[in-house]
């Protein structure tokens, strides 16, 4: 490969080195929640986000107070973003199917999908209050047919988000906390005096966020690693500086930590990007991030092929990958690894994040390369059963299965075949002993 980095963001020991510091953090904080329950939650709202509410959680009048603050064009801009999201989401439920097949003569063997019971969402709000992750996580689950859905935001500016909570409360939310952080996080997982517990967490949110999601897994189910947004902008020169470095900027403002990766054949396109990133900032009202981000994490990457594009796109497994060259599908035919795709110059990652139906709550730091995003999903859990239903399956079935648990020792279970075996197929086979073979066919 004959790649050149133009640009180059942080090295991994770098940032292996930063993750360290945010799972030392993590751990010990949840351990307090853990054993301080409401009080150590109140603290920590205190310190971080200064807030001290009499409750984290809105009563319905406060909702309704709140929603009232919105303005008629702004509650139906939030009703259509989340109409599209429940819609495509809809969709997505219809494509999973209950089944039941006969695999032989009298076994039936089967699947259903169960909503998971009760779910934690968290819609981040440190920086920007994520309106947007409200429908990605509570409306989502709610088509699942979720039963329990409690929502958590951090305060913004001080004070819960109207347009936020009006997302969580339209989308299905049934309690709603105004709480962020490791603390939020860990109370819904954890519980506490006044929280009960849920059984999974989602949602997106900061490195503190997504490292106490993936702390808490296993005592709780996650939906997936999704930290701070990183984007990746794959051009060829069918599309011009200007376009390309507002992508990148456009996700790197997020926050101090995102990453913003520019992949492309054309050097005159990377050099020209380049120089379009530094006039933009000076012009972005949020380039305080944006700069910070590009210049930590962003990086330039110059390929001689598009199969060299795809291979360096494919190991970088960025969340978001917006693909603008003259052969797009080509692109989405071939990609293994990203979190979802954007193709063609007509879209953008900002479509996606906030308003044209897919869940923008994705996989980060490599996370693709075992997951895709959130989706309805993540919250059915897909169960097995099996009947037989005659004496002749039983048998057939109980015989195989009585030599194969012998097989590999286990008297135990080969008993458990042995008896139906005697009772259903009338066959004597000694305690213990492997069932005589049979010919299947007989
Ligand atoms: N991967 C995805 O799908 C996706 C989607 C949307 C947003 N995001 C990311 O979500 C993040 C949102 O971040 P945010 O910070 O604005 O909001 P946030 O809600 O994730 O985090 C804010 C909370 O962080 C806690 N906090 C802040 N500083 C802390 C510290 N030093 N130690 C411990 N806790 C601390 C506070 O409790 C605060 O309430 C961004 O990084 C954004 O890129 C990711
Ligand atoms: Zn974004």
């Amino acid at each position: 490969m004959a790649i050149e980095y133009l640009k180059r963001g942080k090295s991994d020991a770098d940032r292996a080195e930063d993750d360290a510091k945010t799972r030392a953090v993590v751990e010990a904080t949840l351990k307090d929640i853990e054993t301080r329950g409401d009080a150590a939650v109140r603290e920590l709202s205190e310190k971080f986000d200064n807030y001290s509410p009499a409750s984290f959680r809105l009563s319905q009048d406060e909702i309704d107070d709140l929603i009232a603050q919105l303005s008629d064009r702004e509650l139906a801009d939030i009703k259509f973003a989340q109409e599209q999201v429940m819609n495509f989401a809809r969709a997505q439920r219809a494509s999973m199917t209950d089944i039941e097949v006969e695999t032989l003569p009298g076994v039936i063997l089967g699947h259903k999908n169960i909503p998971v019971q009760s779910v934690g969402c968290y819609v981040p709000g440190g920086k920007f209050p994520m309106v947007a992750s409200a429908h990605m996580s509570v409306a989502t689950a709610s088509v699942a047919g979720v039963p329990r859905i409690i929502a958590c935001t951090p305060p913004f500016q001080g004070k819960p988000n109207p347009a936020v909570i009006a997302a969580m409360h339209l989308g299905g939310a049934h309690e709603i906390y105004v709480m962020g952080g490791i603390q939020a996080i860990g109370a819904m997982a954890l519980g506490t005096e006044t929280i009960d517990p849920v059984h999974m967490l989602v949602g997106p949110g900061n490195a503190f966020v997504a490292e106490a999601k993936r702390q808490l897994f296993g005592r709780v189910g996650i939906d997936l690693f999704a930290g701070p947004t990183e984007t990746m902008v794959i051009a060829d020169e069918t599309v011009d500086a200007e376009i390309c470095a507002t992508d990148l900027l456009g996700q790197a403002e997020h926050g101090y930590n995102s990453p913003a990766v520019l992949v492309t054949n054309s050097r005159k396109l990377a050099e020209e990007t380049l120089s379009e990133i530094d006039r933009l900032l000076g012009i972005l009202p949020t380039a305080d991030t944006a700069r910070v981000s590009w210049q930590d994490y962003g990086e330039v990457i110059l390929c001689d092929s598009y199969d060299e594009m795809l291979q360096v796109a494919d190991e970088i497994a960025s969340e978001h990958v917006q693909v603008m060259t003259d052969r797009d599908d080509w692109f989405l035919e071939n990609m293994t690894c990203y979190g979802a795709l954007f193709l063609g110059p007509r879209t953008n990652v900002s479509n996606g994040d906030k308003v044209i139906g897919t869940n923008h709550t994705l996989p980060t730091k490599k996370a693709g390369r075992y997951t895709g995003g959130l989706w309805v999903g993540k919250f059915l859990k897909t169960h097995s059963y099996q009947k037989i239903l005659t004496d002749e399956a039983a048998t057939l079935i109980g015989e195989y299965g009585s030599r194969l648990c012998l097989l590999e020792g286990f008297v135990g279970h080969a008993e458990q075949c042995n008896v139906r075996v005697r009772r259903y197929g009338g066959i004597n086979v000694p305690y213990g002993a492997p069932a005589p073979y049979r010919d299947a066919a007989e």
